[in-house]
């Protein structure tokens, strides 16, 4: 049992791990020896050098990344608040395993772990077979009726997400988490609005495709479910309970048992970036061990992300999930440090013969 005792601190309250100063340090000066203008790889040049930090080598390498998509489903969506019905949560288990999803597909282009845990659907699924199974409920109750679920459901779903990150396989070296979950939208809309004190409306969107009259309908929705759970938040935990779902929270728990193991993140969308947020507000030292995938077309992403002081690698109006931005950018950070590893210093090309010195020098 890894949940809060009487007696200790809860799990999700421990220090994380501190990123390595000399590798990142190394690593910067080494980015300055190498045959380009400094600085002229951009962001490039950043992701190395917290790679560095993180692995604690000033020539990092990604050999063992893990994606896991966390499933759930949320009892808002009786409100008519997603563009799909509840059931594709379900079907898209079973395409995950399947090998048809995008996910699927990205996690086998790169050679990535793939996991697949089942937080609690509406539909019963434990049957299906490659699927890990954590069911915390059959879905969270309607939030705009009433909290979406107790606070041992809460912690139950915290707890997911650390157990799986402790059983991810050793030399495991980027974690992404990628979410599925008809209504999460809503789910990380109340979540997100609830704890930057910002109105359900600064942030709600389509979804997975709501437009016109119906998106009109789910702001309703969500600015009265914030109205109605308002007095009974006054911690993260308590937003979770009352606004979240039991993926949110599991991602939330990965991200900070990773932050604690020094394992590398990279973020996902809109979903898993406010179950980013949520982590961060449990737990601040979850920050360090972040990197940001993209910018989903979902609107409220851009104000998470401002909030989470992140800029994403990307931005191409993707708004699956699944995880699917997270590993489209991670083809941005191997190239970042196959340059980073692999290019010549300008020390090392004089000695090839040809001779690049910088006018400077
Ligand atoms: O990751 C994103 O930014 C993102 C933006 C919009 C939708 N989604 C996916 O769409 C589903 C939720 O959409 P909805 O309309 O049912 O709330 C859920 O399975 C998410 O993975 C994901
Ligand atoms: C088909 C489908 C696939 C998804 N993947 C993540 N969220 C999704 C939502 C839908 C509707």
């Amino acid at each position: 049992m890894t949940s809060a005792s009487r007696w200790s601190s809860p799990w999700w309250l421990h220090a994380t791990a501190i990123p390595d100063f000399r590798s990142e340090q190394g690593a910067l000066a080494r980015q300055n020896e190498l045959t380009k203008p400094p600085g002229s790889l951009g962001m490039l040049e950043e992701v190395a050098i917290k790679f560095a930090a993180w692995q604690g080598q000033v020539k990092p390498q990604i050999q063992l990344p893990q994606c896991v998509v966390f499933a759930a489903d949320h009892g808002v969506v009786a409100q008519g608040v997603s563009a799909f019905p509840q059931a594709v949560t379900v079907e898209m288990l079973k395409n995950f395993i399947a090998g048809g999803a995008a996910i699927s597909v990205l996690a086998r282009f790169h050679q990535m772990g793939l996991t697949v845990v089942n937080c609690g659907t509406a539909i019963p699924c434990e049957y299906l077979q490659g699927v890990i199974h954590r069911p915390v409920a059959a879905g969270t109750e309607d939030f705009s009726l009433q909290a979406a679920m107790t606070n041992e459901q809460a912690q139950q779903a915290l707890d997911i997400g650390a157990e799986i990150i402790d059983q991810l396989e050793v030399g495991s070296d980027l974690f992404i988490a990628g979410e599925m979950g008809i209504g999460n939208t809503s789910a990380a809309t109340c979540l997100a609005a609830m704890i930057l004190d910002l109105p359900a409306t600064a942030l709600v969107g389509p979804g997975t495709g709501v437009t016109g009259e119906n998106l009109h309908h789910k702001q309703q929705v969500l600015a009265a479910s914030m109205r109605r759970a308002k007095e009974f938040v006054e911690s993260p935990l308590q937003a979770l309970e009352q606004v979240g779902g039991f993926e949110l929270g599991a991602i939330a728990g990965a991200y900070i048992r990773a932050a604690q193991r020094g394992i590398p993140i990279l973020v996902d969308g809109f979903i898993a970036s406010t179950a980013a947020l949520l982590a961060v507000q449990l737990n601040e030292g979850a920050r360090d061990w972040m990197l940001f995938g993209h910018q989903s077309a979902e609107p409220g992403h851009a104000r998470v992300l401002e909030a989470l002081d992140a800029e994403p690698l990307l931005q191409l109006n993707m708004r699956l999930g699944e995880g699917s931005g997270a590993a489209t950018a991670l083809t941005i950070v191997k190239q970042a440090l196959a340059l980073h590893n692999e290019m010549a210093t300008f020390a090392e090309a004089s000695v090839s013969g040809q001779h690049l010195v910088s006018e400077a020098e």
